[in-house]
């Protein structure tokens, strides 16, 4: 609820119109209790008083009524209706809407079809003719209102539900054996209240305004009683001669409903999770920077990352995914990125070209040298001409990159011609010729095939073609093989390992798995909690690791006729990257943890090999 507050009245307007609506609401319940003048008390000798007159605040209408008395009455009685009128909407629209989309098949069609036929008819038309057959009142207006409205509602919250009751969530409350009911009370339900109370909170002030307008054409509240609409309906015939009778009440709707509406704006904005976290922001086309100064370079190499910091601005939080990381790769190498997941690996991967989503994501310090050349705040259309000729990527799910629509060859061509002018005839041979570089059986037939045509295997085979179709330098595959079954694994770190000796491919291979790292990377750094905590030769920390984390990481892989041996998992979990601990990240969770691993910051001692570690299994 804090956090709510927080967000709420981050967004300025939202919290001008908290403040207002607040205000108008706090009189509006105080109004029995304050000394006011009986709202329906007439007064002929003192018709349309000016403001200010003795005794009228706001002056009186064509009854020397006085103005700020129904004024005050007829707010109360605008907001009871407009509220009651969203709410009975909301509330039958949002249970119209999860019945149709969670039963779906008769149900949703016969219900929709209804909704849709009262969508069908113009909104004013319908309540007017809802009115019509009810007849006049206050009551038979909410109940208009609260009709043509709740279509709005019922299609929202149905197509909320369509996606939600077909989640693995739902389904496995079905296995539990759970009935519709409880189903839908307590799975379905609480998933669709916050949509519910945001599509409400945007449209109150909208039925505030319906109820005005249908009182304004007398088919709402009756004389004497005042609600705003009423007072605007009674004071038309005198606008140009008492023009203060209409404008009371016009600036009372006014500053209700924009209150509501900048309110309404502000509650969607704070209850929103992807709004909260930047995920619908449109991401800036390369991540924010924000470092004050650049980090000489340490050393030389094809790609060198030296004191790379990148941090996601969440509020007030700040996650140090990638705390002072410095690695460095040279021209057909292997370096294998190794750690639990969380610990920053992908951040890392990320960083490198820029393609952190910002918001929330910033680049806080270090460097990133490719050629010498830094690419942390370089222009985007440096960037841009870099990304897949220089660097390219291949990620853990290739489904998810490829696109769904397009065939794999015209997906292929596109690559190539990004970077390279070439007829489209040429692109489709490259695209061939690529598809047969990566061992995909009868390429020229199978570049015609969709991404959800092939297996995961072929896929990832795809995916590496996509990489390797500008000849890039460097290749940063992210877990690209963790989604594969072992043997198809092995097939495509072959693969892998085939293109960096034949085409002198640098390689910065993202993994959480050591077996993996044994077979394909030279050299090995492992991370934890956003930083480095050991480098080295693969075969040197693999035989004999120098980080207790490094040690343990090994411990949990499972090797082939190995004898005997407990697998040992590691106890406790990765820490909050928003709350690192003092020290040693890893100490609370391991068994030679001294006072002094709590304290300070702790040095990447070493050369060749190098630990992050006081007191580590073997001297770097
Ligand atoms: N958009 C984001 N907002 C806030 N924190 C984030 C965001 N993206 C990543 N993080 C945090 O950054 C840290 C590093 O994430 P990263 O994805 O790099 O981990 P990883 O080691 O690659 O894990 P995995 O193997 O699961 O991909 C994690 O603690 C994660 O919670």
């Amino acid at each position: 609820m804090k956090l709510f507050l927080r967000l709420l009245f981050r967004n300025r307007l939202a919290g001008f119109g908290a403040v207002v609506l607040g205000a108008i609401v706090v009189l509006a319940v105080l109004t029995p209790v304050l000394p006011l003048h009986a709202p329906n008390e007439t007064n002929t000798a003192n018709r349309f008083l000016r403001p200010f007159a003795e005794g009228h605040l706001l002056g009186t209408d064509h009854l020397g009524r006085d103005l700020l008395s129904r004024l005050m009455w007829g707010t109360r009685l605008s907001l009871a209706v407009g509220f009651a009128a969203a709410l009975v909407a909301g509330l039958a629209g949002a249970a119209i809407g999860v019945i149709a989309g969670y039963f779906g098949g008769r149900t949703d069609n016969v219900t929709m079809r209804g909704v849709d036929m009262l969508m069908a008819f113009p909104y004013i038309l319908l309540a007017l003719a809802i009115v019509a057959v009810l007849g006049p009142g206050l009551l038979n207006a909410l109940i208009a209102v609260a009709v043509v409205n709740i279509p709005f509602f019922a299609r929202n919250i149905r197509g909320i539900t369509v996606g939600i009751a077909h989640r693995e969530f739902i389904d496995a409350a079905r296995l539990a054996g759970m009935g519709h009911t409880r189903i839908l009370l307590t799975e379905v339900v609480p998933n669709v209240v916050p949509v519910v109370v945001i599509a409400m909170s945007t449209t109150i002030g909208w039925m505030i305004l319906e109820t005005a307008g249908l009182s304004f054409l007398g088919l709402g509240s009756q004389p004497p009683q005042a609600d705003l609409g009423s007072m605007l309906g009674e004071a038309r015939s005198a606008l140009i001669t008492a023009p203060h009778t209409s404008i009371v009440p016009g600036v009372m709707i006014l500053l209700i409903v924009m209150s509501v509406n900048l309110l309404g704006d502000g509650i969607r904005d704070a209850l929103d999770p992807r709004l909260r976290s930047g995920a619908l922001a449109r991401p800036m086309a390369a991540t924010r920077v924000e470092r004050k100064t650049v980090p000489a370079p340490e050393g030389e190499g094809l790609l060198r990352i030296d004191g790379l910091e990148t941090q996601f601005h969440i509020g007030a939080r700040v996650y140090k995914a990638v705390n002072k990381v410095s690695l460095d790769l040279k021209p057909g190498e292997c370096l294998g990125l190794i750690g639990e997941s969380g610990s920053g690996k992908s951040v890392t991967a990320l960083s490198v070209m820029g393609l952190v989503a910002s918001p929330p994501g910033v680049i806080t310090g270090g460097a990133v040298r490719l050629n010498g050349q830094d690419l942390i705040g370089a222009p985007y259309e440096v960037l841009r001409a870099l990304r897949g000729r220089k660097v390219a990527y291949i990620f853990q799910d290739p489904l998810s990159t490829l696109h769904p629509l397009y065939r794999i060859g015209d997906q292929l061509i596109e690559a190539i011609r990004v970077h390279e002018p070439v007829s489209r005839a040429q692109a489709h041979e490259r695209a061939i010729k690529l598809l047969e570089d990566v061992r995909i059986p009868n390429a020229r037939a199978r570049a015609r095939a969709f991404p959800h045509e092939l297996s995961g295997g072929m896929r990832q085979r795809v995916g590496i073609a996509m990489a390797m179709a500008n000849d890039p330098d460097i290749i940063i595959a992210d877990e690209p093989t963790t989604a594969l079954d072992v043997t198809v694994q092995a097939q495509i770190l072959a693969l892998l390992d085939d293109l960096r000796r034949s085409r002198g491919l640098a390689i910065l291979f993202i993994t959480h798995d050591f077996g993996v790292v044994g077979q394909l990377c030279d050299r090995v750094a492992v991370m934890y909690g956003g930083r480095i905590v050991e480098t080295g030769p693969t075969a040197e920390v693999l035989e004999a690791p120098a980080h207790p984390y490094t040690r343990r990481l090994i411990a949990c892989v499972p090797e082939l006729g190995g004898g005997r041996r407990v697998l040992a998992a590691i106890p406790g979990l990765p820490p909050a990257v928003d709350d690192l601990p003092q020290g040693c990240a890893f100490a609370p969770r391991c068994d030679k943890a001294q006072d002094a691993c709590r304290k300070g910051e702790i040095a990447l001692t070493g050369a060749a090999r190098q630990v992050r570690c006081l007191y580590p299994e073997v001297a770097p």
